[in-house]
């Protein structure tokens, strides 16, 4: 970790449950600030559940989340002007504009409004949004609306921004496009913190990773240190969660081979 500077985000004995589910077990994590981090694991394995409590979006059963030294459930305010998310699923109000939406947001965060539109046509502009600006965010296709959704979370300039799944429908241009956006962001002091099953995705992102499964941590640190002597992170991710037993499906003996 950065030698002397306060991590980003610091989450203690995160717990939470849906009835008889545990989704989070316990979660101990430092991130580091100005890092590209990856939250890795199986679908199912708690990091939406996780980066929901983080963010303020859900109330841990119990553990503690801090924020740059505030607490994000006694402090949400501070906690929120400091924050960028992008949620899973996200919700956009469907009749603006992408422009409107962009200042409606950014005069939510309290800018001035010639600020929110310079800001607002820098975004559209580089996110390649511009022609679209004008269109309703409900004709806009999914790598749109996640394009316009990060356009959202970065108005304010935020110290750390959390991405659930950022490039998921999204086609192979956009996604060279979100990513310089956030390379840019992070080598700026910023940090982002993004959860992903695309291993290979996070290996050519991520300086730092955790690696979660059933609702635990089982791997975290920079990105060399947790793949090992692994080939790659998709080999040291697979020994990690256990899951070479499981993956080839030899137990469909039926599929195939022209016996109906
Ligand atoms: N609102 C809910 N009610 C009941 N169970 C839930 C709820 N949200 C999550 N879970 C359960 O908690 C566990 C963790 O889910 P979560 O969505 O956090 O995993 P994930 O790692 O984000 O998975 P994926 O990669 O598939 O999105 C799962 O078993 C899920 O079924």
């Amino acid at each position: 970790m950065d030698q002397g500077r306060a991590p980003a985000v610091r989450i203690e004995g995160l717990w939470k449950q849906f009835g008889q589910q545990v989704a989070v077990a316990g979660v101990d994590l430092e991130l580091p600030a100005g890092q590209f981090i990856g939250l890795v694991g199986p679908n199912g394995a708690g990091k939406t559940t996780t980066l929901s409590m983080v963010t303020g979006l859900l109330r841990p059963d119990s553990g503690r989340v801090e924020i740059g030294g505030h607490d994000v459930w006694s402090d949400p305010v501070a906690v929120k002007s400091r924050i960028g998310v992008l949620p899973e699923g996200l919700r956009l109000f469907e009749r603006l504009s992408g422009r409107e939406l962009l200042e409606y947001t950014g005069r939510l965060r309290g800018l001035p409004g010639d600020e929110v539109d310079r800001r607002a046509t820098q975004l559209l502009d580089v996110l390649d949004l511009a022609v679209a600006q004008h269109k309703l965010v409900v004709d806009y296709s999914t790598g749109m609306r996640k394009k316009i959704g990060l356009a959202a979370a970065l108005l304010h300039n935020p110290e750390v921004l959390f991405l659930d799944e950022p490039f998921e429908g999204v086609d192979p241009v956009s996604a060279q496009t979100i990513r310089g956006v956030l390379e840019r962001y992070t080598a700026s002091g910023a940090t982002v913190v993004f959860s992903s099953h695309v291993m290979e995705l996070v290996e050519s992102l991520c300086s730092w990773v955790a690696v979660m499964a059933a609702g635990r941590i089982r791997a975290q640190g920079p990105l060399a240190e947790v793949r090992g002597a692994a080939a790659s992170l998709q080999a040291a991710f697979l020994e990690l969660v256990g899951a070479q037993r499981t993956a080839s499906g030899d137990n469909l003996d039926w599929l195939g081979g022209g016996a109906r």
